[in-house]
């Protein structure tokens, strides 16, 4: 009777740190053709995650849809192409005195105006705030399985572009709290107080073991 408790209780052992080990050397494919996106993401998440974050380069079509439409939808797809655990990223900034426009559509109006255009467009209007808005949405990869959703937002203001141009609006988005656009701060600031961190730490908070 002991032994056979002792015996279970063994194995019980030798099973459980199998599976942790299985579950220590799972891949998480972060899909982006983005590679400041991924520079942030990883600088963010730290040495210490417990799972291999690799990289794919997957050319997923932008939806349209409220920000968490949009977001689930590119992670579904992502999901269904790879068929492993994904997590994918969707970048919003959301004018409020537009009504939130032009959010999840952020992409083509920096395409054509650039940040200087994004500036302009609310010469119209008094109220020059914003939100930046990160969703990561992450997805285990199994049929029809849940996509999960990690959402950071930072609200600021939006500005004459100061800054280096290398990071799409970050220089015309100005945080809260601070004199320095995003693109004038050291990355450390940004990348401690940003839309993108707040989501990370969300996503990190998650799979902490
Ligand atoms: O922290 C940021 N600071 C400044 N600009 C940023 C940031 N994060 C994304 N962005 C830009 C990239 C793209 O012009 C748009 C989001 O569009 P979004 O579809 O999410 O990104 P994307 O197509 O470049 O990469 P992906 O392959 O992950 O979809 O805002
Ligand atoms: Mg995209």
């Amino acid at each position: 009777m002991w032994a056979r408790v002792v015996v279970s209780k063994y194995f019980q052992r030798v099973f459980s740190s199998e599976a942790k080990m299985q579950e220590e050397l799972k891949e998480i494919v972060l899909c982006t053709g983005n590679k400041n996106k991924l520079k942030e993401f990883m600088q963010i998440l730290g040495p210490d995650f417990p799972y291999k974050i690799t990289n794919v380069d997957v050319d997923l079509p932008e939806f349209q849809g409220e920000p968490e439409e949009v977001a689930t939808e590119k992670c579904k797809l992502a999901a269904e192409r790879l068929k492993c655990p994904v997590v994918t990223e969707d970048t919003s900034l959301c004018f409020n005195a537009l009504g939130g426009l032009p959010g999840p559509y952020i992409k083509w109006f920096l395409k054509k105006l650039g940040p200087e255009g994004l500036h302009k467009m609310l010469s119209g209007f008094e109220d020059k705030s914003a939100t930046a808005m990160c969703i990561l949405a992450y997805s285990s990869g199994e049929k029809d399985s849940e996509v999960k959703l990690f959402c950071g937002k930072t609200p600021g203001e939006i500005v004459a572009p100061r800054g280096p141009n290398d990071f799409g609006w970050d220089p015309c988005f100005q945080p809260d709290g601070f004199k320095q656009t995003y693109a004038e701060m050291p990355k450390e600031t940004k990348n401690t107080i940003s839309h993108r961190y707040k989501a990370v730490e969300l996503f990190k908070k998650n799979f902490q073991k």
